[in-house]
């Protein structure tokens, strides 16, 4: 049977309605309206895509949204002093610098000098440390945006094979604590692992967050499991033709071969239209749960880990 595909974009519409509710009645009940600063460094076409879309969605739910635009070549000191500012700024709940960050800029040191309770997208050191030893912290959007599908779909996570293919520090490492606090038995995969496939045959639940195009084929997963795709590469479709300028087009795939995987596993995200978009609704989900905070309010049900 064809795996149930999981509208990722669906998803989000209804994870931003319910930040939206909130919103309103901390408008309504307290005067306060949530503010979301967000810092592009430089002009990697991608990234202003991305922090386009964050704006616009923050305003649409009724957030304060501040765009902080720096040209390429600013320098650590400028960005840093920047983050100082808004880190002291009452109108701001949450933090985020667009990454990746231009190479002369140190990402770890950017990164650690945001208050820890505005870091929406919880990369400072101390809400890894945090997520790591099970404590209330910030939680990385996309795999918060993970865990939100895989609840949907199963319920109770508890007990299940999960393997995580990638170790990065913004998905891999957190998705895996993530998974780990839900009970599963976790195993993160990575280029290293011997036997691979035969590892990845174990899961209920596969999350592939490699960056390598169509790397995991259908024969590689358990039927009936969940197959929850990080990846967004970017790939050749000469089948689509060619530009104008005589370049080939090109579309967008994820670190699951989606034909062969869907004809085995139970449920599948797409690539686009997937995890993406859940990125930016948990998001605005994390700067609603940073308003809260600060302000000694009940968090949002439902919208945190
Ligand atoms: N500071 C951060 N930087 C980056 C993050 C992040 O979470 N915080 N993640 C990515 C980029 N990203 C958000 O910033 C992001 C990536 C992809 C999508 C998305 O909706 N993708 C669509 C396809 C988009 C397309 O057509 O190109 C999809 O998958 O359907 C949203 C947000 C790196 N940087
Ligand atoms: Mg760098």
């Amino acid at each position: 049977m064809a795996a149930k595909v999981i509208d990722g974009k669906a998803f989000a519409a209804t994870v931003r309605e319910k930040v939206a509710g909130h919103v309103a009645r901390l408008k309504e009940e307290h005067g306060i309206t949530p503010g979301l600063a967000v810092v592009l460094v430089g002009e990697d076409p991608a990234s202003q895509v991305y922090v386009r879309s964050k704006g616009k969605q923050t305003v649409e739910v009724g957030m304060n949204s501040y765009e902080h635009k720096l040209d390429a070549g600013t320098s650590e000191a400028d960005l840093l002093a920047l983050i100082d500012q808004l880190n002291t700024d009452p109108a701001v709940h949450g933090i985020l610098v667009q990454l990746p960050l231009p190479k002369h800029l140190n990402e770890d040191l950017v990164i650690n000098a945001i208050d820890p309770a505005k870091d929406v997208d919880g990369f400072h050191i101390s809400n890894v440390g945090l997520l790591g030893t099970g404590q209330k912290s910030m939680v990385p959007c996309t795999p918060l945006g993970c865990l939100m599908m895989l609840r949907d779909v199963h319920g109770s996570l508890s007990g299940m094979d999960a393997v995580v293919i990638g170790r990065s520090n913004i998905v891999g490492k957190p998705m895996a604590q993530l998974l780990l606090g839900d009970s599963c038995t976790v195993t993160i995969a990575h280029s290293r692992t011997k036997d691979l496939p035969d590892v990845v045959r174990r899961a209920d639940i596969v999350v592939a967050a490699v960056g390598r195009p169509q790397m995991v084929p259908g024969d590689w997963i358990k039927p009936g499991a969940t197959v929850i795709d990080v990846g967004i590469n970017r790939i050749d479709a000469p089948e689509k033709g060619q530009n104008e300028d005589g370049s080939v087009k090109t579309r967008l795939v994820g670190d699951v071969d989606y034909d062969s995987c869907a004809q085995v596993a139970g449920a599948i995200t797409p690539v686009p239209g997937g995890v993406g978009p859940m990125t930016i609704a948990c998001l605005l989900a994390n700067t609603v749960t940073a308003c809260c905070r600060a302000n000694g309010l009940p968090e949002p049900e439902g919208l945190t880990a």
